[in-house]
Parts: C-alpha cells; sequence; structure tokens
C-alpha cells in the first residue's frame, strides 16, 4: 500500500462525509501495520458537540475491528487556503496508539506533506504516563 493509494482512500471516504451544517467535508484512511484500510469521514450531529471528524471515525472502526497497531493515516479536507491538518482531538486520539504513526496532509494525490504524530504532538501525554 503507497502513500498514493492511501490518499486515493481518504478522496473516496471524504464523498460520504455528513456536513450539513459546516459544509466542510474530510475524508481520511488509516493504514495497519497488517496491511489492511480503514477509512472515514466527518460526522456532524444537530447539538454540534457529538461531531465526529474523519481522523476518529477511521480509527474508531479499525479499533472496533479488533485492530491497534497503525502505520500511517492520510487526511484530505476542504481547507481553502491549505492542507487540512489534524485537530487536537483526533491528535491525542492517534497518539494513543503511537508515536510513530504518519501522518500524510493531502491535498491530492500528488501534493501531500508527510509527519509524525510526534511532530504534530510533541511532549505528549499518553498510555506510558499511566
Ligand atoms: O481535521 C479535521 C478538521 C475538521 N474536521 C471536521 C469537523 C467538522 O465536521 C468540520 C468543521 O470543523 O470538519 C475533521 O473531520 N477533521
Ligand atoms: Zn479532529
Amino acid at each position: 500500500m503507497d502513500i498514493k493509494s492511501l490518499i486515493k482512500q481518504a478522496i473516496k471516504a471524504k464523498k460520504n462525509a455528513y456536513v450539513p451544517y459546516s459544509n466542510f467535508k474530510v475524508g481520511a484512511a488509516l493504514l495497519t501495520k497488517s496491511g489492511n484500510v480503514y477509512t472515514g469521514c466527518n460526522i456532524e450531529s444537530a447539538s454540534f458537540t457529538p461531531t465526529n471528524c474523519a481522523e476518529r471515525t477511521a480509527i474508531f472502526k479499525a479499533v472496533s475491528e479488533g485492530e491497534r497497531d497503525f502505520k500511517a493515516i492520510a487526511i484530505v479536507g476542504d481547507s481553502k487556503k491549505d492542507y487540512t491538518y489534524p485537530c487536537g482531538v483526533c491528535r491525542q486520539v492517534i497518539r494513543e496508539f503511537g508515536k510513530n504513526i504518519k501522518v500524510i496532509i493531502a491535498k491530492s494525490e500528488d501534493d501531500y506533506k508527510e509527519y509524525t504524530l510526534e511532530d504534530l504532538l510533541p511532549n505528549s501525554f499518553g498510555p506510558d504516563d499511566l
């Protein structure tokens, strides 16, 4: 599974975003170490707070299927000016499963930036602290 195909799956998942309030679609594709891919989109709620980001949808789908070892997550959003970076809540949720997970922030298959979770959430609090 290369980065381009992971981004392609995130772009496809973005189409399913349920965003009647923000009209801002986001898609994510999470690659497990075993080579499986779990996709996610953002899902909003009339009461706003229960809104779930695309990244967390993908992670929760994977974890609920028994997967916990993740290699990379690709994120594609609707940001007009720039790339769409994961929110703080999603960074913390990714952190739960590892500091070295690759985070690919993409505008398209050919235009992306690559980080590690540690780059995006340095000096983090995590499972090892407890
Ligand atoms: O990285 C991000 C940033 C925002 N959103 C969603 C939450 C909400 O539905 C909409 C606007 O914040 O975008 C994501 O899914 N992922
Ligand atoms: Zn988020």
